[in-house]
Formats: C-alpha cells, structure tokens, sequence
C-alpha cells in the first residue's frame, strides 16, 4: 500500500488545475446506461472511483474507449470517454463490484428504467454513517417499481415500464434525486421531484440528461420536473469542474500562505465555502481563469460552520476546513449535520497535536500554531485530505497511511501540491 510523505513549513504558490468532479462524472457515466448510443464524456477525472465504476458498467455491457487528453496534460487526465452501453448483458450488479462505492447503487434506476428488472447489491461508500438507500427506493416505488430486497441484493421490477409520479422527499439526497431523475426520463407520463437536492452535480447531470433528449424542468431548485420519453440518444458533455477539489485547496493554501491560481475552478458552486475563507482571512477573487487564492501575511481567524445540503457549506469540505481550524487564532465550532459519523478525522489530527473536542455532532477546534508532523492514517476520503491540509503547516515530518482513500476522490494530488513548492511525495509499496 502506498503512503504519502509530507515535510511541513512550505507556502503554495503557483497554479492548480482543477480537474472534471467524481461526483458529477460518477452518475453522468451511470447514465450511459439509459440509452443504445454512445455518450461522450470530456474532462473525465483519473481516480479510483471512475475505474471502479468503468468496471461496474463493463460488467453490464458497456463498452468504453478513450480519446483524448485536455490540451496541455502530459498524463492521461482529462480524457475524453466514449461509452456504448448498445445492449445490457447482465441486469445484477454484485456484491463484489458494488460494496466498495456507494454511486455505484445507482446503477438501480437506468437498469430499472431501460430493462423493467435489476439486482443491485446494497452498496458501500466511505464509513462516514449509516447511509440507508430507503429514500433511493421509496421514489422508484413512487414510478411503479416494485422493490424487495433479498440476500443483501435490492430486486427491482417494473414490467411494463415506469410510470410518471409524484415524488417528495422528506429528506434533501443527492444520490436519491439523481435516482429519480434518471428513472423518470423513461417514465411514461410526468413525475415530479419534490426538495430535491440542488448540489450543482444534479443540475450537471440534468444538462446532459437534457442533451440526450430528456425533457427536464427546474434542476438546480427544490422542484424538478421530468415529462418522460420514450427513448433517449447519445450525447457528447463535459463533467464540471471539481468544486470540492477546488474547495480543499483553497483551504490548503489558506492554512500554508501564499498565492495559488485553482485554474478552472467556479466560484458560483463554492460560495458558502469561499465566504467562510474569507472570514478565515484568505483573499479569494475570480478570475478568467479560475480562482486565485491568496493569504499574505494575515493570519487564520477563527469561523463557525455547520454542514447542510447545497447552497450551503458541504459536508464535502467539512474535514478541510477543520485541519485549517486547528491552526486558527482562537476556537471555532463545526456542526455536521449531513452525516452522522463524519468525525473520523478527530482522532487523526490529534495525533498532529490538534486540540478538538467533540460534543454530539459539534466539533470545537481551539487553534494552535503548534501541529508537529506524526504517522497518520487515512480513513476516508475527505478525512485524509484534511490530513494532508495538517501536514502541509505541521513541523517536521508526516507520513499518511492508506492513501488508496485520497485516490478514490483526489487526481495527482502530490503532483498538484509539489508543483506549488509543497514537500510532498509518494512512496510506492509498503503499508
Ligand atoms: C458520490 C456522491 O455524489 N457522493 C455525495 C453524495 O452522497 P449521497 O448521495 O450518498 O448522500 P445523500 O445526499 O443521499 O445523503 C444525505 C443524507 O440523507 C441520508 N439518506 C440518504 C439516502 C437515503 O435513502 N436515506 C437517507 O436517510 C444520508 O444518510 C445522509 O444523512 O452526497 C453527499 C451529501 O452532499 C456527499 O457527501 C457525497 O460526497
Ligand atoms: C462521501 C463521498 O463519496 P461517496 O459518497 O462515494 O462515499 C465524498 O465524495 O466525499
């Protein structure tokens, strides 16, 4: 297993593209599996998450090639993919591919949709909660599906097709919206999708849904409305930029100094983030070329957050933003309310000398300048990236174990982070 060596005490400066976001390319690849045509997908991100899921889709007979890079990268990221999901080969999606990601469960709606049957494993995903897909199914239900869930496997069937229906959710959920939305462009008649999530994720696979020939309403607010047809096209679309990437290191640069441009990144899908790093005392300004994140000189205030679904700040950037909290002129309070165990970074960042007390689901961070590097272990996505946050202004040394979790989410990430004058790097083989 490979892990990540960081010496701290080094300012970034220097330019960070942003790469295509995991969790737009994850559903807009599931997507591929709506139709007979090929779907084009630009700016595809390099990552463990979108392999794992090419080999999901393979199993159900999609068939994918690359072909191209974005202009200027000298390694394979950025790629252009085709996929052809002409016929569905195999309708289950087993245990052994889907229990490590918790996108992949939502293969259930296209097969669904485009099949009238499927099997899919109860899915997998980062240990952050409990993480029920019971939303997911109560809005298939809701479009005639009828669900039973046998051996660890959800069987869904809808024989005659699905049937446009009234969907309301009493709980805002990405993954439970992008369900309904792709279950409902091949449903017969109108659905309506009620407190649907707004994450940008959502309205970029609803652009391309659109593309395909899906006639949708409203993504991006709390009321989508999909009129369904009776077959859907290829398309060719671009995945968005990755706003937590952007997110983390904006935050990133906010904890070590210095003057960062995040080439690509969009402002309008990082507000509330980009407001509280201001507060914190970073510069942040748009421009042309994406955002330019600067701190100089001032130093780290201390800001109070809590987590809720977009346009609010994201349980995506919760653990970020704490590392940069344990370096704050005074003590801060972070409210995850998304999820129930997204805490696992705590323990972590002590070992880095952190002083965090946990209350219930607030975290009070009291700010020091005195982290000092230490042997750390990743446990999930965010939370080692936040590690890697810690590191980059501890003292000293700091070595990051089971980094695997940072490649599901985080392309090239010492790359990115050495090439603004960070110490970091990767050191192939060893647990
Ligand atoms: C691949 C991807 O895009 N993952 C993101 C997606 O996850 P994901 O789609 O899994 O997250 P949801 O928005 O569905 O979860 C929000 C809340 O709803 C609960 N819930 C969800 C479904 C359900 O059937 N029942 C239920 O109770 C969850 O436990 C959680 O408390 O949105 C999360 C919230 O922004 C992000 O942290 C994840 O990075
Ligand atoms: C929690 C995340 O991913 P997943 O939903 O795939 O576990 C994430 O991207 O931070």
């Amino acid at each position: 297993m490979d892990r990540i060596k960081i010496t701290g005490g080094s300012t970034l400066n220097g330019v960070i593209p942003i790469s295509g976001a995991k969790n737009a390319a994850l559903p807009l690849m599931i997507a591929s599996l709506l139709t007979k045509e090929t779907l084009t997908l630009e700016n595809m991100p390099l990552l463990a998450d979108v392999t794992q899921l090419e080999r999901i889709l393979g199993n159900h007979g999609v068939d994918f090639t690359i072909s191209g890079k974005r202009k200027g990268d000298t390694e394979n990221a950025g790629r252009t993919v085709h996929f052809t999901a002409k016929e569905i080969v195999d309708t289950t999606a087993p245990y052994e591919l889907v229990s490590r990601m918790r996108a992949s469960f939502w293969v259930f709606a296209p097969l669904l949709a485009r099949m009238g049957e499927c099997r899919v494993s109860l899915p997998g995903g980062c240990a952050i909660g409990t993480r029920p897909v019971d939303l997911l199914l109560m809005a298939l239900e809701k479009l005639g599906a009828r669900i039973e869930i046998e051996n660890g496997y959800v069987v869904g069937t809808a024989r005659d097709g699905l049937i446009g229906g009234e969907i309301d959710f009493d709980k805002v959920t990405v993954g439970g919206t992008h369900t309904a939305l792709m279950a409902a462009t091949l449903a017969r008649g109108t659905s309506v999708i009620r407190n649907a999530a707004r994450e940008p994720e959502i309205v970029d696979l609803a652009d391309c849904l659109t593309k395909m020939g899906a006639k949708i309403s409203g993504a991006g607010s709390s009321t989508i409305e999909v009129e369904g047809v009776t077959s859907l096209s290829g398309a060719r679309h671009s995945v968005m930029p990755d706003r937590i990437e952007a997110g983390t290191y904006a935050m990133a640069v906010a904890m070590t100094g210095g003057d960062v441009l995040l080439a690509g990144a969009r402002a309008d899908s990082l507000q509330a983030a980009l407001d509280v790093l201001k507060q914190s005392g970073a510069t942040v300004t748009e421009t042309n070329e994406g955002l330019r994140v600067y701190r100089n000189g001032a130093g780290i205030a201390p800001v109070d957050v809590e987590t809720a679904p977009f346009p609010a700040f994201p349980t995506d950037l919760q653990a970020q933003f704490m590392a940069l909290m344990t370096r704050a002129g005074g003590t801060s309070r972070i409210r995850e309310t998304i999820f129930e165990n997204r805490f696992m970074h705590v323990q972590e960042l002590a070992r880095l000398g952190a002083h965090i007390k946990l209350e219930g689901d607030t975290a009070i961070v009291t700010g020091s300048d005195h982290l000092e590097g230490a042997p750390v272990m990743a446990t999930d996505l965010r939370a080692s990236v936040s590690l890697v946050i810690a590191a980059l202004a501890a003292r000293g040394e700091t070595t990051i174990n089971r980094v695997y979790h940072l490649d599901r989410g985080f392309e090239r990430l010492e790359k990115k982070l050495s090439g603004c004058g960070a110490q970091i790097e990767r050191i192939s083989g060893h647990g």
